[in-house]
């Protein structure tokens, strides 16, 4: 089985950046936003429980309204809860899928930034947690989403501490904008592959 990393981080920290920086080098990286969108899109049994969670109107001409789903349960611990819920087992399932392709000599990645509160962190062999100042997030977040900083801090609050995520994580990345990603992403790679004989160990 290949050796699997999680890429977690808050929204806007640049998980994106560096998973298509670890895929530019050789690692395939499973991005649960993406698939969890595909998920939503064509899993009967999700679209069924959505509509019956949230209304009919949330598919629209066969399209998820992504933006009424996004209003229903950002700011409702409870809502998200049961979003979660419906969306997130079939998201684990389809990870172990797809890194199921994958042979023992390969390194592969997880990407969410709710890799550990979806509890997704039992799949992966080694954490690694991008990291940016929280004004930097948002702003970040605010000019990619053309999105408000209430809508953004709703994200936020649903969303681990950067605190416990780093409690949790094996290697943090640095993405502040100064300090140059490239050569954390290959220490991290290096990293890895010197250790590629006692992760498969610890993994059994
Ligand atoms: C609500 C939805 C439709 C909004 O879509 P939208 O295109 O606006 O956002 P997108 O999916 O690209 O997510 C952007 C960011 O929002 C944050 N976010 C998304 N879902 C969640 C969640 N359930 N909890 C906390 N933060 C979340 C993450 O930082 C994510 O990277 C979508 O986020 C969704 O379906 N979420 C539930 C499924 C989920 O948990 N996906 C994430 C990983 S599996
Ligand atoms: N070092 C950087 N310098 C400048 N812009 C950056 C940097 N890192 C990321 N960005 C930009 O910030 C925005 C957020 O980055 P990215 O999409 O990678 O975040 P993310 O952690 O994947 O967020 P999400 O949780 O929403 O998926 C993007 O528009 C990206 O291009």
């Amino acid at each position: 089985m290949a050796i699997k990393i999680g890429i977690t981080g808050g929204i806007g920290s640049g998980k994106s950046v560096v998973s298509r920086l670890l895929e530019i080098m050789g690692i395939p990286v499973y991005i649960s936003d993406v698939e969890a969108k595909r998920i939503t899109l064509a899993n009967e049994t999700v679209r069924r429980e959505l509509c019956m969670l949230v209304g009919q109107e949330i598919y629209q001409k066969g399209e998820l309204n992504r933006s009424l789903l996004a209003t229903y349960m950002f700011g409702h611990p409870k809502r998200i809860k049961e979003v979660n819920e419906i969306i997130h087992p079939r998201v684990k399932e389809d990870f172990q899928q797809w890194s199921a392709c994958f042979g023992a000599d390969k390194i592969v990645g997880m990407e969410s930034a709710i890799l550990v509160e979806a509890g997704f962190g039992d799949e992966v062999d080694f954490l690694v947690m991008v990291y940016a100042p929280l004004e930097t997030r948002i702003e970040r977040a605010i000019k990619r989403d053309c999105s408000s900083k209430e809508l953004i801090m709703k994200r936020i609050e649903s969303q681990m501490s950067d605190e416990s995520k780093r409690e949790q994580a094996d290697f943090v990345i640095l993405n502040d904008g100064e300090t140059p990603l490239i050569p954390q992403v290959l220490e991290l790679i290096s990293l890895l592959s010197k250790n590629n004989h006692y992760l498969c160990f610890a993994k059994k």
